[in-house]
């Protein structure tokens, strides 16, 4: 018998948002996606916020200060640009677009905002998840617990918690983060889905041809 040819046809990348309160696992999950899915790479996002303890400049985030980001905003460098925490966050263009046609994958850790201005820019391939925590004791629980930010940071992250999650009903997907290897299981199973939809795979219109000539 013929080998099925099917796994080596081409199809579009798409754009993989996780979006959650602060504190809610999203960053956790990113990078076990990230570990396990050969296919899939992160979006590195700039921001004036400084960097946490174990943080990499290039690899977690680019760490600018206000006059760089504020550059990069003058000449139109980024996809999409926020406030969050009294800092901001932005997704630079990059090769992005090029690459998707290519069939790459993007992993996008921004909040509620980015994920409305790229869903705006590109909705054929944006793909919206959003984790929720098991509860709000919880959340505040693994703010503490994560140990990175002073209780005064935390208060206000919690604070915007509740806003955060009022954004839920503008996702396509919604998982609570209880047990993580539950939600990773799922998200990845949101990810390989979303991989076979008919409109990414572009290399099943030839294919179908051959089958049906
Ligand atoms: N709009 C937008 N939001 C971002 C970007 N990068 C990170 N964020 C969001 O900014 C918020 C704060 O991120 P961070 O300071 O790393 O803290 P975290 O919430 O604990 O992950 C989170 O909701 C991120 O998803 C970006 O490029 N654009
Ligand atoms: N399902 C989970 N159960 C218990 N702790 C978790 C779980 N998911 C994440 N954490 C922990 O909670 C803290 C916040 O997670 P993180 O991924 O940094 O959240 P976010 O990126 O959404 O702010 C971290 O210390 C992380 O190890």
């Amino acid at each position: 018998m013929d080998q099925p040819r099917t796994d080596r046809l081409h199809r579009r990348g798409l754009m993989f948002i996780l979006s959650s309160p602060s504190g809610a696992g999203k960053t956790t999950i990113s990078r076990m996606l990230l570990a396990a899915d050969e296919e899939i790479k992160l979006s590195v996002s700039v921001t004036t916020r400084p960097p946490r303890p174990g943080e990499v400049d290039g690899v977690h985030y680019y760490f600018v200060d206000d006059a760089e980001f504020d550059k990069l905003v003058e000449e139109d460098d980024f996809y999409e640009w926020a406030h969050v925490f009294g800092f901001r966050y932005g997704t630079p263009k990059g090769h992005i677009r090029a690459a998707l046609k290519e069939g790459q994958d993007f992993l996008f850790d921004i909040d509620w905002q980015g994920t409305q201005q790229l869903f705006q820019k590109d909705q054929q391939d944006v793909v919206r998840v959003f984790i929720l925590p098991p509860s709000i004791d919880e959340l505040r629980r693994r703010l503490e617990s994560r140990a990175t930010d002073d209780v005064s940071v935390i208060d206000a992250r919690m604070e915007r918690a509740r806003s955060e999650i009022s954004h839920w009903d503008a996702y396509d997907y919604v998982v609570i983060n209880g047990d993580v290897d539950e939600c990773f299981a799922k998200v990845r199973e949101i990810l390989h889905a979303e991989r076979m939809k008919r409109q990414r795979q572009t290399g099943l219109i030839g294919f179908v041809r051959e089958l049906t000539s």
